[in-house]
């Protein structure tokens, strides 16, 4: 038998280059065309499945080499035939040491596919242990192989199967998942079982022949554990995929572009650069506290200290009109004084606006709307975040006039949170959550801008081209301001970017890798991210 590469862990958050994703239909052409050329190649039947069971043995044994009894829950699918294949290798393996497989297997032995046939008839064969669940006690499994549903899973998971994921999810043993976790779909990274299965170390999933969207975003990730990928020899079959359905975000940008080169890469290559060289951004936001106390000036002083942190040469940054008989407007930043802290409206009508990136809405209030119009008319490269997509939401005027801004040749980027994208489309978040990927483009196609959808797995689409998914980030982000900080990111890298959507698409990507990275990379003995040590990461 040809066997395969050894699977390939995926080391995230920093791939080297950007990776095609395949949602359930362009997987099941690319295996139809691998199946077919691997008969032109006269390759024996069921050469696919064999690789595939090999993959699963393998990583397993090598996450687990020690184990003894080993339980393999099987689907009556295909899924469940890779398992039934490392099921019988693992009994070769144990047989001669005394340990034992446990299959629990969910099938009809009269409706299956032909892989799975096979891959049963060998199971019958080596006269595996079939039983509706493992031992427990000192004889409870010390390895698991989940192979009930990959991308076959059609609907919501009824019967019996729904306690075996749970009982998976939860054993005390490393847990291998053969494509996707069963319950997950591979699409958009729903759920689909009861409760999603909460983060463990000891889960693992292995993706075969492509890279699943799902894997990626709303649940993917936690339900995934460490993804490692096997593409079955596909690479050497030298045939030609179908277009992805997202790519996964690495240096080598996913549309085709060469990088975006950083702001301190540009400080490296040149020897004299001035200020003016690295950009201006203007934050407009922080609503000042009004008769009722009310006030979120810190979420914009944390847009622009982080477009300062990010590499802007000049942050101006221009705090919403403190309502009549209210406290002034502070006239620095006593932590961060290279801000050049201006009135809003003064701002806006200043030459600055027209040569600046404007980050608009941090902590912008009820008050942002009032100026939402002129910032549309007066920005030409723009960032908008928080209470500036609930304003533009809220009023089909300005809708239209933040769509045709792209025929002016002016760009902008939205950075909505799920809430904030439900607004903007008129739905309700579960139906965003329930597809992010559509969601997003969704979003952008109808805007016509670069659209930044937040949280696990963030999204970044622009109208035309395919989105892609960061692989950066963690759940230490999920804390009040991390989103000011990532619209001052932006809004720092595209001041140094180049004109144009696609830069633009790429710069508002690489800056939300970026401030992912950060949240990856601080230290795990500190369990608490907040918002302004984000700063000091980036
Ligand atoms: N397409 C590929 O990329 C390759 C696929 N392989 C494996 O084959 C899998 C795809 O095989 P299949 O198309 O047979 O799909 P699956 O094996 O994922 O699932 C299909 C089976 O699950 C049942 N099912 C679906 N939803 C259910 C629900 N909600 N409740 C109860 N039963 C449900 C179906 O009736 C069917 O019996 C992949 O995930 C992978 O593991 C590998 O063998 C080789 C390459
Ligand atoms: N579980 C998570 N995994 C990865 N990133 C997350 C997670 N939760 C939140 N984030 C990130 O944290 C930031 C939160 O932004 P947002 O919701 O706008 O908060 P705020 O408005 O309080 O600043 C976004 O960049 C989002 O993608």
């Amino acid at each position: 038998m040809n066997l395969p590469a050894h699977p390939q862990r995926l080391s995230l958050p920093d791939l080297p280059r950007a990776l095609p994703l395949y949602g359930s239909q362009s997987s099941r052409a690319i295996e139809q065309r691998a199946q077919h050329e691997l008969g032109r190649q006269h390759l024996p039947a069921h050469t696919l499945m064999q690789r595939a069971g090999a993959a699963v043995f393998r990583l397993s044994a090598a996450l687990a080499p020690h184990a003894r009894r080993v339980w393999v829950v099987c689907g009556g699918g295909n899924n469940g035939s890779d398992g039934l294949l490392a099921a019988v290798a693992w009994q070769q393996r144990l047989q001669p040491l005394g340990g034992q497989v446990c299959v629990t297997w969910l099938g009809d032995a009269q409706r299956l596919p032909d892989d799975a046939r096979h891959a049963w008839a060998l199971a019958q064969q080596a006269g595996l242990h079939w039983a509706e669940a493992p031992a427990d006690g000192p004889d409870a499994p010390d390895l698991a192989i989940d192979a009930l549903f990959g991308l076959g899973l059609a609907q919501a998971v009824r019967g019996p199967a729904l306690d075996w994921i749970e009982r998976l999810q939860s054993l005390p043993c490393p847990l291998l998942c053969v494509d996707l976790p069963s319950g997950l779909c591979a699409d958009h990274g729903n759920w689909h079982a009861r409760a999603a299965p909460t983060a463990s170390p000891l889960r693992h999933t292995l993706s075969l022949l492509t890279l699943k969207p799902g894997l990626f975003t709303h649940h993917g990730r936690q339900a995934s554990g460490q993804i490692w990928f096997d593409d079955l020899g596909w690479s050497q079959l030298g045939l030609a995929a179908p277009g992805p359905s997202a790519w996964l975000h690495g240096p080598e940008t996913p549309h085709g572009m060469g990088p975006v080169p950083s702001p301190s890469l540009l400080r490296q290559r040149q020897h004299s650069p001035h200020k003016g060289t690295h950009g201006s951004v203007i934050v407009i936001g922080g609503q000042q506290p009004g008769p009722q106390g009310t006030g979120m000036t810190g979420a914009a002083v944390l847009a622009a200290r982080a477009a300062l942190r990010g590499g802007a040469g000049r942050v101006y940054l221009g705090l919403l009109e403190p309502a009549a008989g209210t406290a002034a407007a502070p006239v620095f930043d006593p932590l961060q004084p290279e801000l050049m802290l201006r009135p809003a409206a003064a701002l806006l009508h200043d030459p600055i606006a027209a040569q600046s990136v404007t980050v608009c809405g941090c902590g912008g209030g009820t008050a942002v709307a009032a100026l939402l119009a002129d910032v549309l008319a007066t920005c030409p490269r723009l960032v908008l975040d928080a209470d500036a997509l609930n304003a533009l939401a809220a009023d089909a005027a300005l809708q239209a006039q933040l769509m045709a801004r792209l025929d002016r040749g002016w760009q902008t980027v939205l950075t909505p949170h799920p809430l904030e994208a439900a607004r903007l489309l008129g739905c309700s978040v579960a139906q965003v959550q329930a597809d992010r990927l559509g969601a997003a483009q969704q979003l952008a196609e109808r805007s016509r801008c670069v659209v930044a959808l937040k949280g696990s797995g963030t999204v970044v689409a622009a109208p035309g081209w395919v989105p892609s998914i960061n692989p950066s980030g963690n759940a230490l982000l999920a804390s009040a301001g991390t989103g000011d900080v990532l619209a001052g990111l932006i809004g720092a890298l595209l001041a140094t970017a180049e004109a144009g959507l696609e830069a633009t698409a790429q710069a508002a990507a690489a800056a939300v890798h970026r401030h992912g990275r950060c949240a990856d990379r601080w230290p795990s003995e500190q369990p608490l991210l907040c918002a302004s040590e984000l700063l000091n990461c980036l």
